[in-house]
């Protein structure tokens, strides 16, 4: 009997929530119907695919939701600048093109950069309800991205966080090194582990200001890898949260119980933060945000978030310019040789040319974010005799705009000469990540709602780089294929994890 009713409660359970769910999208569909008929702005939209009644676009995404051939499809069938309309959204318009991009996000800033509002407001999600990428555009955005951007991450303090850098690659190669053989040559290293965990060290350094102990970063390491998978999961909150509540009620209380084990670990460490003394060569983002008279909820919140947007971006373009080294032992020579010169100088490896091409490069034909954080048009902006309406949703599609042909020769190759002076990126290579008329690609976005990490993420990868090469060279492990595949979640990874094989210089 008990198994029985187990049974029927499995079946009725999930076909009374979809049934409730496709009456409640027809409804909406009427009343959106409704409004779209009397706004004019609705004929002038950029085109889209003819919508289906009810679905509009929303079989685009099938098979599985992988916007990357999404994107593909509706700019070869579209151009540079479409709209899919998705049941219970704002239309949803997709640039796909560098200068329509610039034109929009930066001389049309006030109006494009504003953000869809948050989730949930769900006590499960306060993690991401205080920080800044869900921030509405305003005073409070301002003053807490000036916190980040500036006070901490402005170009003149990234020097001082090399210390974190020296912390966490000292364990990184110590590692490497203790798993290679006596002959100096370890044959499988599952680099993204060691480089994630690496990445996340440093980070926190340089967000709570101290040293964790080593069980500290790997509770703190394991919660955050935990809360990041749930965000996924429960991406449905932003459809429909209460229905979202019933059919994913074990998730959420998750998520809330998750919450709670954060607050348990990060609550200490505010608290010794504020009790310790103040070095003036070092200030952390939680001594600033201490300063800001924020309550702990939101200090947790912008915390998670600097290690949710730092952690894996940084990782995955780390893991995608190694491949591309051991791909490719040209480039690693030329890269070695390079460093060590500058190193038997006492030059600043950091400044190598070459370097910050490799790295560069890795960024354009991977971006960590194939599109960037959804932006909402404050106003509506006329764009090539287009309307974007007020309260529309517009994504930047990176990868299409690293991709396009246009602008790059043969833009699905490695070349990190594209950056190097005659090269096709004909403007130096910091140039390409600042707000100037002539960007030709943005991995970190562009404009006010622009990555302010960036040069952190540049900083660190161009370090743990220099760092690896000068100690090992990194071959493919044998038996081993190089896929450039990609598998697109909140950021975009190596489908397969990079295994290599490592030889010591020394
Ligand atoms: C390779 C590493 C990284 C990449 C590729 C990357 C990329 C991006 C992109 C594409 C955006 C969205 C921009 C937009 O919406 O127009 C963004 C936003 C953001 N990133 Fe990063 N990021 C990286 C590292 C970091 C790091 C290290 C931090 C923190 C220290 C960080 C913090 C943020 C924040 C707070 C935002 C939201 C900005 C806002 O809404 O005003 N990112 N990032």
């Amino acid at each position: 009997m008990h198994s029985m009713q187990l049974t029927m409660s499995w079946l009725i359970y999930p076909f009374f929530s979809s049934l409730a769910f496709f009456l409640f999208l027809i409804l909406f569909q009427i009343r959106i119907g409704r409004k779209k008929k009397k706004s004019e702005y609705y004929s002038k939209l950029p085109p889209s695919p003819p919508p289906l009644p009810i679905l509009g676009n929303l079989l685009w995404f099938l098979p599985d939701f992988d916007l990357g051939p999404t994107l593909r499809r509706l700019r070869s069938l579209l151009g540079p600048i479409a709209t899919l309309h998705i049941p219970l959204l704002p239309p949803c318009i997709f640039i796909m093109d560098i200068d329509l991009a610039h034109r929009t996000l930066v001389r049309h800033a006030a109006a494009f950069s504003h953000r869809t509002p948050p989730l949930s407001p769900g006590r499960a999600f306060r993690i991401h309800a205080h920080s800044i990428n869900t921030a509405p555009y305003g005073p409070r955005w301002r003053r807490l991205r000036h916190t980040l951007a500036v006070d901490l991450l402005n170009p003149s303090r990234l020097p001082s966080f090399s210390h974190a850098h020296r912390w966490a690659l000292g364990s990184l190669v110590q590692k490497l090194q203790e798993s290679s053989g006596s002959s100096g040559v370890n044959t499988v290293v599952d680099a993204r582990e060691s480089f994630r965990f690496a990445t996340f060290q440093a980070l926190t350094l340089i967000c709570f200001g101290d040293k964790l102990d080593d069980s500290t970063l790997r509770r703190l390491n394991a919660l955050q890898l935990d809360y990041l998978s749930l965000t996924v999961k429960l991406s449905a909150y932003g459809l429909l949260p209460s229905v979202a509540t019933v059919l994913y009620f074990n998730r959420w209380r998750r998520a809330l119980h998750l919450s709670r084990k954060i607050d348990e670990l990060l609550f200490p460490l505010f608290r010794a933060r504020e009790q310790a003394e103040e070095d003036p060569s070092f200030v952390s983002y939680l001594d600033l945000l201490l300063k800001l008279g924020l309550d702990d909820d939101e200090i947790v919140s912008l915390c998670m978030e600097f290690l949710n947007a730092g952690v894996d971006t940084t990782t995955t373009t780390l893991e995608w310019v190694m491949v591309h080294l051991a791909k490719n032992q040209g480039i690693q020579e030329r890269l070695y040789e390079e460093i060590k010169t500058a190193s038997s100088r006492g030059g600043d490896v950091q400044k190598i040319p070459y370097l910050k091409a490799v790295v560069l490069e890795a960024l354009r034909r991977h971006p960590a974010a194939h599109v960037a954080l959804p932006h909402m048009a404050g106003e509506t902006v006329e764009v090539d005799g287009y309307v974007i309406p007020k309260g529309a949703i517009v994504n930047y599609a990176l990868s299409e705009i690293n991709w396009d042909e246009k602008v790059w020769e043969a833009p699905m190759e490695f070349r990190p000469e594209r950056f190097l002076g005659g090269g096709e990126a004909d403007i130096d290579a910091n140039a390409t990540l600042t707000n100037r008329a002539e960007i030709k690609m943005m991995p970190f976005g562009a404009g006010r709602r622009m990555c302010p990490g960036g040069g952190l993420a540049m900083m660190q990868v161009q370090c743990f780089v220099a760092s690896l090469i000068s100690k090992f060279r990194w071959e493919v492990a044998e038996g081993e294929e190089v896929e450039l595949e990609e598998k697109h979640g909140l950021i975009t990874t190596m489908k397969n994890p990079f295994k290599a094989r490592i030889v010591s210089r020394e």
